[in-house]
């Protein structure tokens, strides 16, 4: 697709919730309808995990065919019904054989599924002091990177902890991407140290935007979220950031700044690719 405009409005939705996945799904629908009436954005993205609790106890009680679940049904409609492009969150998919999957839809404003990722980085972590979690308990991987094209710009897809993979995002970047989404939900053991800089540096390692959506930190819950939805441009400077309530970001992207920046520190050409590459294996 060719690109029709440099200027695109994101919104970013850093959402409450809680054990109830209607009510969950329902505080979704009514902050979109009020991002779409306020501020007409092109993209709304949601966090990851924004329709259950986000524990691997839950996962399967709470997980839902995709795209013709009850949440799936509720964000097609909505794109479709206000021609807005809207990046799902994540939710707990029930996939083939019965895996459960931490799965990112992308909708288009006609309402179609255009895209749907898996999370690729199981959360496995253990840190002493601090928070373990283990996602492989209950979930199983996906196998498959996600790129999308909204008015010609191509905009690739990661799921919180997929954030931590340089390769990932040099992958994006090398098909082309200028930006990549990341439905996320840190902690307040890694977000204060992790959150900030690692959009930072995959924003700096490939000279494009990073966009994350977190939920709104709820210290009652069992996992408790850091918060700070952020926007991070090709130059690595916060555009915009969120505090940790439910807040609605609204950022007005010029992606004109991609080849501004790529430009002025050609970096990406003057890899030394005769002694090193990132590829893609094939799977
Ligand atoms: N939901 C996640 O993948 C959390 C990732 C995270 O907190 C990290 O430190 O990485």
């Amino acid at each position: 697709m060719s690109k029709t405009s440099n200027i695109m409005r994101l919104a970013l939705l850093q959402l409450k919730g809680s054990k109830d996945k209607v009510a969950n799904v329902q505080n979704a629908v009514s902050k979109i309808e009020a991002a779409v009436k306020e501020h007409k954005p092109r993209l709304i993205t949601l966090p990851e995990c924004f329709n259950a609790p986000y524990g691997t106890k839950y996962f399967r009680e709470y997980s839902e065919t995709i795209p013709d679940g009850y949440t799936s049904l509720q964000l097609s409609n909505l794109a479709k019904k206000h021609q807005v492009y809207i990046v799902g969150g994540t939710i707990p998919e029930l996939g083939e054989n019965d895996a459960i999957y931490n799965t990112c839809t992308v909708w288009s404003p006609t309402g179609d599924l255009v895209a749907k990722h898996r999370k690729m980085h199981l959360f496995d972590i253990d840190v002493k002091g601090g928070i373990r979690f283990k996602e492989s308990e209950t979930l199983s991987a996906g196998n498959d990177f996600t790129i999308i094209d909204v008015d010609g710009h191509k905009i690739g897809i990661g799921i919180c902890y997929d954030i931590r993979f340089e390769e990932m995002a040099r992958l994006y970047r090398n098909a082309g991407c200028e930006m990549i989404i990341y439905p996320a939900a840190f902690n307040m053991t890694t977000g204060p140290l992790h959150w900030e800089l690692l959009q930072r540096s995959r924003a700096n390692d490939n000279q494009l935007f990073v966009v994350t959506t977190s939920p709104a930190r709820d210290t009652s819950a069992e996992y408790v979220a850091y918060g700070h939805s952020m926007v991070v441009n090709p130059w690595a400077k916060v555009q915009q950031s969120a505090s940790e309530g439910e807040e609605t970001l609204v950022a007005d992207i010029d992606f004109s700044e991609v080849e501004q920046v790529r430009q002025q520190i050609p970096v990406f050409g003057q890899r030394r690719l005769d002694l090193y590459a990132t590829e893609k294996k094939s799977t």
